[in-house]
C-alpha cells in the first residue's frame, strides 16, 4: 500500500467523497491512500485482521424470571458484563433516541462542533478524554443527574427544534435509571446484603453524578472491502458503579475474559448491556470485577451507542460494603472518594489499570 500526504481535513460518513481514497481499487492492500494530516492519526488506529472470536457465553439475565439476583451475581463476579433481557423498556424508545441521535451526527461537521470541543462534556471527534487517545468515534457526552435535564443541557438541545431529541433523551434517561435501581436491588438481593437499595441509592440520588454518552461509529470507506478494523475506542474499564449500554445492531463491543482474551459481543438491539465499573468491584471489596472492554469498527457498519454511567455523588465515599465483608476480611483498597476517584481518572489514559493506584 502506498501513502501520500496532503492537507485537507478528515471527515466522516456525512462528508463528501473521502480524500483518502486515491483509487478505486477494491482491497486495502491495493489501494494508493492519499493521507491527509489528520490521516496520520487513522493509521495509528487501524487494527491488523485479526478478529475475535463471536462470544456466545455472554449472560443473560430475564429480569422477570425468578433467578435473575442470582445470575446477575454469577455474571458480575465471572465477566463483570451481562445483558439484561425482559427489562420493559419499549424498544421503540430506544429507537426513538437513536434516530434523534442519527441525525445529529449527520449534521454538517461545522453544526456539530457548535457543541464541542469535549472538555469532557460536550461534542467530541476522535479524540477521547484530555490524555491523548484517539478513537474512530465521535459523540456527544452530557451530565446527567435526577435534577431537571434543563440544567445539563447542551445550547443545541435548548433550541425548540431539538424538541424531540430532548423528549426522547428525558424519557429514555429516566426509564434507564428506574432499570439502574432495579439491577442494583437485584445485586444485593443476590449478595444477600440490606437494606436492598444499599447500592442502588448511590446512583440514584440528586447529588448522584450521572454521564450519557451518545456514540457514533462510522464506516470508514478505506477499509471497505478489507478485513482490516479500526480502534473505535481503545480498552478501559469504566470508572463509575454500573454503565448500561444499548446500541444498534451493529457488532463492534468486546470484552476481555478473566484469562486476557478478548470476545466479541453479539449485538441485540432490544436489549441492554450492563457493566461493572471500578466503584463495584471497590464496593465488593473485589467480588465483582470491573470489566476491560473496547469497540472495534469495522470500517463496514455504522454503530450507535448510548450509554448512561452511573457515578455516586462526588463527596461519597467508595469502600467495600461493610455488610458484605467476611469476619477478618479487609478493604483491598485505600479509602477515597468519587470525587478523587474521578479526577485521577481522568488525569489516566483510556487503557491505564486507574484502580491500580488505590490498591492496598
Ligand atoms: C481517556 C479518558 C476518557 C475518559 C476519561 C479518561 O481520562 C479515562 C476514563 C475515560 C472514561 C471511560 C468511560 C466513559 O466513557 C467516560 C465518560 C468516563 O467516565 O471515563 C470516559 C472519559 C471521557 O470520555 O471523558
Ligand atoms: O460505544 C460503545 O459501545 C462502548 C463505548 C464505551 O465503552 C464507553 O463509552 O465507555
Ligand atoms: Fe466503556
Amino acid at each position: 500500500m502506498q501513502f501520500y500526504y496532503t492537507s485537507g481535513p478528515l471527515g466522516f460518513g456525512s462528508d463528501p467523497p473521502n480524500p483518502l481514497l486515491f483509487s478505486s481499487a477494491p482491497s486495502l492492500s491495493t489501494k494508493m491512500v492519499v493521507l491527509t494530516d489528520p490521516a496520520l492519526d487513522l493509521i495509528s488506529l487501524i487494527r491488523s485482521p485479526k478478529p475475535a472470536a463471536c462470544f456466545s457465553g455472554v449472560p443473560v439475565v430475564d429480569l422477570s424470571k425468578p433467578d435473575a439476583a442470582a445470575r446477575l451475581v454469577e455474571a458480575c463476579k465471572e465477566f463483570g458484563f451481562f445483558k439484561v433481557t425482559d427489562h420493559g423498556i419499549p424498544v421503540e424508545l430506544m429507537r426513538r433516541l437513536e434516530a434523534e441521535a442519527v441525525k445529529f451526527f449527520s449534521l454538517p461537521p461545522a453544526e456539530k462542533e457548535k457543541s464541542g470541543p469535549a472538555k469532557p462534556l460536550g461534542y467530541g471527534n476522535k479524540r477521547i478524554g484530555a490524555n491523548g487517545d484517539m478513537g474512530w468515534v465521535e459523540y456527544l457526552l452530557f451530565a446527567v443527574t435526577s435534577r431537571p435535564l434543563s440544567c445539563t443541557l447542551m445550547d443545541f438541545l435548548r433550541e425548540p427544534s431539538a424538541c424531540c431529541f430532548r423528549s426522547a433523551l428525558k424519557e429514555y434517561l429516566s426509564a434507564v435509571r428506574k432499570l439502574a435501581s432495579q439491577v442494583l436491588e437485584l445485586m444485593a438481593e443476590g449478595l444477600e446484603i440490606e437494606p436492598r437499595d444499599v447500592i442502588s441509592q448511590l446512583v440514584t440520588s440528586e447529588a448522584s453524578d450521572g454521564i450519557f454518552r451518545l456514540n457514533h461509529y462510522p464506516p470508514c470507506p478505506v477499509l471497505r472491502g478489507s478485513n482490516y478494523s479500526l480502534t473505535g475506542f481503545g480498552e478501559h474499564t469504566d470508572p463509575q458503579v454500573i454503565s448500561v449500554l444499548r446500541s444498534n445492531n451493529s457488532t463492534g463491543l468486546q470484552i476481555s475474559l478473566t484469562d486476557g482474551s478478548w470476545v466479541s459481543v453479539p449485538p441485540d438491539e432490544e436489549s441492554f448491556f450492563i457493566n461493572v465499573g471500578d466503584s463495584l468491584q471497590v464496593l465488593t471489596n473485589g467480588r465483582f470485577r470491573s470489566v476491560r472492554h473496547r469497540v472495534v469498527a469495522n470500517g463496514m457498519e455504522s454503530r450507535v451507542s448510548m450509554i448512561y454511567f452511573f457515578g455516586p455523588p462526588f463527596a461519597e465515599k467508595i469502600a467495600p460494603l461493610p455488610q458484605l465483608m467476611g469476619e477478618g476480611e479487609h478493604s483491598l483498597y485505600k479509602e477515597f472518594t468519587w470525587d478523587e476517584y474521578k479526577k485521577a481518572a481522568y488525569k489516566s489514559r483510556l487503557a491505564d489499570n486507574r484502580l491500580g493506584l488505590f490498591e492496598k
